[in-house]
C-alpha cells in the first residue's frame, strides 16, 4: 500500500465533553493521505466522538481539527461520512434510502447500484422497509450510500461490524481500491482481521491516543504470549502475565508474559503432566495487539 508524508486529517489537543464527562481529553491523530487508517479501542473509547469531530457533527470544546488542509465544516463536501446505525431511515425501502442519500450530498454518484451487487445485498431488499432488514443488511445499505459519494476522504464508524467473513473480504478490496485511486480512509473496527488492510493503526483509549504506528511494528513491540488451551486449567500461570490477565480466544486463554517471565517456568507450577502440556508460548496475532494495546500496557 502506498503511504505518503502529506496529512488528510490533523488533530490536535481535541477535548470533548458531555457535562461533567470527559470522553476526548487532549486527543491526537495523525492520518496519512492516500492510505487507510484504523482505529481500534474498547468501547465508549471515544472512537465515534473523535469521527464525528473530524466530520463537523460534533465541535470539539478545545483543541484544533484540520482535515484536508481545512477547518472540518469548509471540507464537509469533500468527506464521506457513515456513522454506524445512524443513517438508514427505517420506514424507506432500501433503493428510497439510497435515492435519497444520493440527492443529499454534492458528489453522490449513482455507483451504489454496483457497491449493493458488490457487498451482495439482495436486490429484493432493496425493495423492503429497512426496519426488515438484519444489522448486515442495514451495514451493507450504509456502506452503499456512503462510499457511492466520489471524495477524496471517507470517515467509516466500524464498517465490518456484523458482516460475514466474505462480505469482510470484499470490504477490504473496495477500500484498497479506494486507496489505489487516490483516496483516504479512516475507519473504526473491533474486528483484528481489519488491521491486515490498514498501513496505519491508532489505538485509543479512555478518549487518548495511545499507540499508533503501521501494523507490523506496533505488532512487534507486543512482548510474546502464553497461550493456554481450553477454557479449564488446574494450576494457575497468572503471575507470569502481565497484570495477571489471561483473554479467552476461542478454545483458548492468551496472556502476555511478563519479563523475565518463560513458558517452562509456569509450567513448573502446574502439578499435573497432562495440564502442563496445555501451556504453551505463541507468537502475538492482530487479537493480541488490541488486547495489549487497549488494555495491558500502562501508558502513565
Ligand atoms: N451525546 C452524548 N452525551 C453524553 N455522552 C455521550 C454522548 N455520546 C457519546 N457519549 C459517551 O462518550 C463515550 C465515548 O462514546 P463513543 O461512542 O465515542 O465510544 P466508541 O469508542 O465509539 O465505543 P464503541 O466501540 O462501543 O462504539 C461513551 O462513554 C459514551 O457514553
Amino acid at each position: 500500500m502506498r503511504v505518503s508524508d502529506a496529512l488528510a486529517v490533523s488533530a490536535t489537543g481535541v477535548r470533548k465533553t458531555f457535562g461533567d464527562a470527559v470522553v476526548l481529553d487532549d486527543a491526537d491523530l495523525r492520518v496519512p493521505a492516500n492510505d487507510v487508517t484504523l482505529l481500534m479501542g474498547p468501547n465508549g473509547a471515544g472512537k465515534t466522538i473523535l469521527l464525528s469531530c473530524l466530520c463537523g457533527a460534533l465541535s470539539p470544546d478545545d483543541g484544533d481539527v484540520e482535515v484536508l488542509g481545512r477547518s472540518p465544516t469548509e471540507a464537509r463536501t469533500d468527506l464521506s461520512f457513515m456513522i454506524q446505525g445512524g443513517l438508514a431511515l427505517p420506514d424507506l425501502t432500501g433503493r428510497e434510502n439510497l435515492e435519497f442519500y444520493a440527492g443529499l450530498h454534492p458528489r453522490a454518484t449513482d455507483e451504489w447500484r454496483d457497491i449493493v451487487d458488490w457487498l451482495d445485498l439482495d436486490r429484493d431488499a432493496l425493495d423492503k422497509p429497512v426496519r426488515d432488514y438484519s444489522g448486515g443488511m442495514t451495514r451493507k445499505l450504509e456502506l452503499a450510500a456512503t462510499l457511492s459519494v466520489d471524495v477524496p476522504l471517507y470517515l467509516l464508524d466500524e464498517p465490518s461490524a456484523e458482516l460475514d467473513m466474505t462480505t469482510i473480504d470484499r470490504l477490504h478490496s473496495y477500500l484498497r481500491d479506494l486507496v489505489d485511486d487516490g483516496k483516504t480512509v479512516v475507519f473504526t473496527s473491533h474486528e483484528p482481521m481489519d488491521a491486515d488492510i490498514a498501513s496505519h493503526v491508532a489505538f485509543v483509549q479512555h478518549g487518548e491516543r495511545v499507540a499508533a504506528g503501521d501494523p507490523d511494528a506496533l505488532l512487534a513491540d507486543v512482548p510474546r504470549v502464553l497461550r493456554v488451551d481450553g477454557r479449564r486449567l488446574v494450576g494457575d500461570v497468572s503471575e507470569f502475565v502481565r497484570d495477571g490477565r489471561l483473554f479467552e480466544d476461542g478454545q483458548e486463554r492468551r496472556g502476555f508474559l511478563q519479563d523475565g517471565a518463560t513458558v517452562d517456568l509456569a509450567k513448573r507450577t502446574i502439578p499435573d503432566d497432562s495440564n502442563r502440556e496445555k501451556v504453551a508460548a505463541a507468537d502475538p496475532t492482530y487479537a493480541d495487539m488490541f488486547n495489549y494495546y487497549t488494555r495491558v500496557r500502562s501508558w502513565d
